[in-house]
């Protein structure tokens, strides 16, 4: 007994680029097991009418922090370093481990709301972030934030956090998990090459922050005589399949060793605008065949975990820094945001497409809004004029976590509820 999705417009990848073909949709358990014109032999429990809807897949945010949610709008206009250094990092201090609990339920039902169904995460609260993860359906790939220098001690018991935790979840179908040193201003070599290690004996692979600010560099140069990316390279730390966020501060060098190592780059274009850091070189890091994805970073820094904003941002932006309207396309934007995250997390076999066989993570939307009516090219209306809000409709391995915008398994006002307490005893309700 399955899912059919009937008579629906679908966004089809067709040699390297979305189409859009009307057909029907057959999903068994979690999987979709038919895209066809023809009736089909099927035991169906539930048939949803795709008349005037368009079904995607499902979107992958490739770097967020699930957690910050409880800080949206609160340390607003900022440069980089005061708004992580002397504004969030003392308030991460204050959180106990239940709100990031409740923050990660909350920016889950914004990205499940908008279209994400599966987040690259990077926390500090063991097992928080997996259980909401597990509570709401949504697919999840963490990583625990690790910071150390050398062997200490703190580096130590954030690494057997790290590895606690992978352990707890290990049968989970929708939780995966990657290493994540935070960043090389926060982690040095030494230890930097003891999470290596345990990423090989464990073939996971890693997540981090590289090349963000401009402080960033020069700290770097004037300490190591080095860029971030050399720094991390010259412990073979992209000997693992890395994902790095950010990498706006590049060299041509830094863009040579990113593409010989095949590193996947995951572009967080409003964070990086709002913090003040800059565009990364998007269409360089194109031509040189690097996989870009996309992220929104967390909610404190962007402040939405919304992707379709994120993909007009993209697009837009970088035809009026580079002036070239042909620099990053709405097929392009609709890659990074769907098939590229998906090869990046190394879940091209299963996400980030709707094909026979794949895992039925898959959202639908609603047509019949202005902003998509004439219906003349909705892969350009998808990046330029779709805004999140037409999504209807999700599906994450073959279940129904959202219908008609009501979440099946999370309680939203339960969410708010929670999140005003801890808005409240963190001191950052109605400061302004
Ligand atoms: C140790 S958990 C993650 C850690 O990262 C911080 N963070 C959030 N956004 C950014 C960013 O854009 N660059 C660097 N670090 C960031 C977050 O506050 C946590 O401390
Ligand atoms: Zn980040």
């Amino acid at each position: 007994m399955g899912i059919l999705i009937k008579n629906i417009k679908a966004v089809l990848l067709q040699e390297e680029k979305f189409v859009i073909e009307t057909k029907d949709i057959y999903i068994e358990k979690d999987k979709i097991v038919g895209i066809s014109n023809e009736p089909k032999n099927f035991i169906q429990e539930k048939i949803i009418d795709g008349t005037n809807k368009l079904l995607l897949p499902g979107l992958i945010n490739c770097h967020t922090h699930s957690y910050m949610s409880v800080f949206r709008n609160c340390a607003d206009d900022l440069a980089f370093d005061d708004w992580l250094f002397k504004n969030i990092l003392p308030l991460e201090d204050k959180l106990i481990p239940e709100d990031a609990y409740w923050g990660a339920l909350l920016s889950i039902m914004e990205m499940l709301r908008t279209g994400t169904t599966c987040f690259l995460d990077m926390h500090m609260f063991p097992n928080e972030i997996a259980k909401a993860v597990e509570d709401s359906g949504i697919r999840g790939v963490l990583s625990r934030g690790l910071v150390g220098f050398g062997d200490d001690e703190g580096g130590r018991l954030r690494l057997s956090q790290a590895k606690e935790e992978m352990n707890n979840y290990k049968d989970s179908s929708r939780l995966s998990f990657l290493y994540g040193p935070h960043a090389p201003y926060t982690c040095d070599q030494d230890y930097l090459k003891i999470v290596l290690e345990e990423a090989k004996k464990d073939n996971k692979g890693i997540h981090i922050h590289l090349s963000e600010s401009k402080n960033e560099i020069e700290n770097m140069k004037k300490q190591n005589n080095c860029t971030p990316i050399e720094y991390v390279n010259q412990i073979n730390l992209f000997d693992k399949n890395t994902l790095a966020a950010h990498c706006v501060q590049l060299t041509e060098k830094d863009i040579e060793i990113l593409r010989e190592k095949k590193v996947n780059v995951i572009t967080n274009p409003a964070s990086n605008m709002k913090l003040g850091n800059g565009f990364a070189p998007i269409t360089k890091l194109m031509e040189q065949g690097i996989n870009i994805c996309l992220g929104t970073d967390g909610a404190a820094s962007n402040n939405s975990l919304n992707l379709f904003h994120e993909m007009s941002l993209l697009a837009l932006i970088h035809k009026g820094v580079e002036e070239n309207a042909q620099a990053v396309s709405a097929q392009d934007a609709l890659k990074f945001a769907t098939m590229n995250g998906a090869r990046a997390l190394q879940m091209e076999d299963s996400i980030g497409q709707i094909k026979e066989g794949m895992k039925a993570d898959l959202i639908i939307l609603n047509l019949n809004n202005p902003q998509f009516s004439p219906r003349n090219n909705l892969i350009a209306g998808l990046c330029y004029s779709g805004t999140g809000s037409e999504v209807e409709t999700v599906l994450v391995d073959g279940n129904i976590v959202m219908e008609d915008k009501k979440f099946t398994f999370i309680d939203e006002k339960e969410v708010y509820v929670h999140i005003e307490q801890i808005s409240k005893r963190l001191g950052l309700d109605r400061r302004y």
